[in-house]
């Protein structure tokens, strides 16, 4: 577990979120300039092996300036009509960027369901993987054009902790518009002291933490701080910087003392994705097991491979909860499923080579991943 800044070195897996208030020149749209600068220190740590997702604001911003509007209209509507607008300079401005490196980008637009609801969140999750093991840099952003206020996420701190917890992420890196959090709003109190680390559950960090942002921005502190905690949840760490600072990524990666480094602290790292399968109440289905797979399940972590699967009992489909029990009929696990009931009765006993065969189409050769499987307490 991560103690303090020496040991960050070597982290590699970050997602690194950009607000609005660093992203466009006063107001004007996207300062190519800014971009550009970060795209450069982003193709350094890809260069050093790290794995970068960006999660990056500024759709906002940049339709507004291209729509010529002065300010952020009232009207939901005309947000997501500027919105949609600017998504697409935002993207094409990375790319751009990115470009001279050498380095593909790809857009991936986020809703709130798809971090919430099973399947989507397996998808969204294999997805992103993906990407990063083709070494193109995923840019995540809100999918401002159709989130309703009933569903959407609100601000990207959030969505970059969401981000975090998706991919068991090492760190999240937010760069804003100030050093780091400060123990009450640097703009509004100029004694303000910056904090250089701190537990990121510490219940002093919201105090001086405020809720509004800039003109642009959506979060203001606290909902750095509240992603900073749900990072904390899955054991990753927080820096928190002004994107200004020349080198920043290298210098905060490196773990040298830039910005605010919240610490998850002694809460157990149990990964989120496993934390959410246990909260998942609803089990849809079950498969018995062999000796052999439920063995492996207990006591070496292993995915569950259809080769293990003696039946399947109810109905479920991709990424519901479904049980897995023994023999005896004794729960030896639960996991989010790669395939649905009608699949898997096709798939019992079989060897992860003929799903491809059998099904008509390849997929995962697993039944449930190892990551998304939560092995049940000894009886
Ligand atoms: N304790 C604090 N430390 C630092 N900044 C704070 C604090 N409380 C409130 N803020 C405000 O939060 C702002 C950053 O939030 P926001 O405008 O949402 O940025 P972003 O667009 O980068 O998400 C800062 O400009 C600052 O005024
Ligand atoms: N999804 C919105 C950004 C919302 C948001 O969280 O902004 P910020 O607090 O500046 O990171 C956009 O692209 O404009």
């Amino acid at each position: 577990m991560i103690t303090n800044r020496d040991q960050l070195a070597g982290r590699r897996r970050w997602v690194v979120k950009i607000g609005s208030a660093l992203l466009t020149a006063d107001g004007r749209g996207l300062d190519p300039e800014r971009l550009q600068n970060w795209a450069a220190q982003i193709a350094a740590l890809h260069a050093h092996g790290c794995q970068v997702v960006l999660v990056s604001s500024g759709a906002v911003a940049e339709g507004l300036a291209r729509l010529g509007w002065p300010k952020r209209p009232a009207s939901l509507s005309e947000v997501q009509a500027a919105a949609s607008v600017g998504q697409a300079g935002l993207v094409e401005a990375y790319s751009r960027c990115f470009e001279r490196h050498g380095i593909r980008t790809a857009q991936v637009l986020l809703t709130h369901e798809d971090v919430a609801h099973r399947g989507r969140y397996l998808n969204a999750r294999s997805t992103l993987l993906r990407l990063l093991e083709l070494k193109v840099i995923p840019i995540v952003n809100e999918n401002d054009a159709i989130a309703t206020d009933e569903i959407r996420v609100g601000d990207n701190d959030t969505m970059a902790a969401l981000t975090v917890n998706l991919l068991d992420a090492d760190g999240l890196i937010i760069l804003t518009d100030q050093a780091g959090v400060f123990d009450s709003d640097p703009r509004r109190n100029p004694q303000a002291r910056l904090i250089d680390q701190c537990e990121a559950h510490d219940p002093a960090l919201l105090d001086g933490a405020g809720a509004t942002g800039g003109a642009l921005g959506r979060g203001g502190m606290r909902t750095k701080v509240l992603a900073a905690r749900q990072a904390a949840d899955s054991g990753a760490v927080t820096l928190i910087a002004d994107g200004l600072e020349p080198d920043v990524l290298a210098r905060l990666t490196r773990g040298q003392p830039v910005g605010t480094l919240l610490l998850p602290g002694q809460r157990a790292k149990r990964a989120a994705r496993k934390n959410w399968i246990a909260g998942q109440r609803r089990v849809r289905g079950s498969v018995r097991i062999d000796a052999g797979a439920a063995r492996v399940l207990r006591t070496a972590g292993r995915s569950l491979l259809p080769i293990g699967i003696t039946a399947v009992e109810g109905e479920f489909r991709r990424g519901d909860l479904v049980a897995c029990v023994d023999a005896e009929g004794d729960e030896i696990a639960q996991g989010l499923a790669n395939y649905d009931a009608r699949e898997a009765r096709l798939l019992i006993g079989q060897s992860s080579e003929r799903i491809q065969g059998l099904l008509g189409y390849g997929g995962e050769a697993e039944f449930i991943h190892r990551d998304n499987l939560v092995v049940s307490r000894e009886h």
